[in-house]
């Protein structure tokens, strides 16, 4: 497994190592000791798995202490753009934002720490997509930051009129309103 680092600290992209044959492929999509070696900090206890169609956009989500939330997220099917912004309010890098192609065809996995929001729209006809959390679900302690926040100017690549959310998700709040609520 490759480790690929970012332009923001602690957010890193992960490449799994794919054994191709006349039969298809095997990869060892997660492995405890291999992370424990290079992220002894992070135990995962949750395992996600959602399918959405062409236009979904999910986020961009976090949970707030002490249910905050690493994800390792990567796609099973199709391809989607992922998204992370870093809301650390003590970082040099807080407000901006990472994205990533994650495709079945990629492998690849992001590794998006605590403090970040998240969120991913899907480009392909249909994508599944699996993740792991290192905290569990708590609905009480669910945040969220709009999509299309002037603050974060992300390239969601897709049109809007193509872009399907939850209710939720079209009403979050923007950066400037829950900054203050920010650790
Ligand atoms: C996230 C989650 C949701 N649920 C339930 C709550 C609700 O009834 C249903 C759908 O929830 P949501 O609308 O929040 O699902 P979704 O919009 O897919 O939320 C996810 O989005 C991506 C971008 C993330 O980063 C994730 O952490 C998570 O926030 O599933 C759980 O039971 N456990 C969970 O861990």
């Amino acid at each position: 497994m490759n480790i690929i680092k970012t332009s923001i600290p602690d957010l890193v992209i992960i490449e799994p190592k794919a054994f191709e044959d006349d039969r298809g492929y095997f990869m060892e999509a997660y492995k405890e000791s291999w992370f424990q070696e290079n992220f002894p900090h992070i135990k995962f206890v949750q395992d996600n798995e959602s399918k959405s169609e062409r236009g979904v956009l999910r986020g961009l989500h976090f949970q707030k202490p002490p249910y905050a939330q690493t994800k390792l997220v990567r796609v099973i099917q199709g391809e989607v753009l992922d998204v992370a912004v870093d809301l650390r309010k003590d970082s040099p890098t807080y407000g901006q934002h990472e994205s990533i192609i994650l495709s079945a065809e990629n492998k690849k996995q992001f590794l998006v720490p605590k403090g970040f929001a998240h969120g991913f729209i899907v480009l392909s006809e249909t994508a599944i997509f699996s993740y792991k959390v290192d905290n569990p679900y708590a609905p009480e302690h669910d945040a969220g930051v709009l999509w299309n926040d002037p603050a974060f100017n992300i390239d969601w690549k897709l049109d809007e009129s193509e872009i399907l959310l939850s209710k939720k998700d079209a009403i979050q709040p923007l950066l400037s309103e829950i900054e203050k609520e920010l650790v």
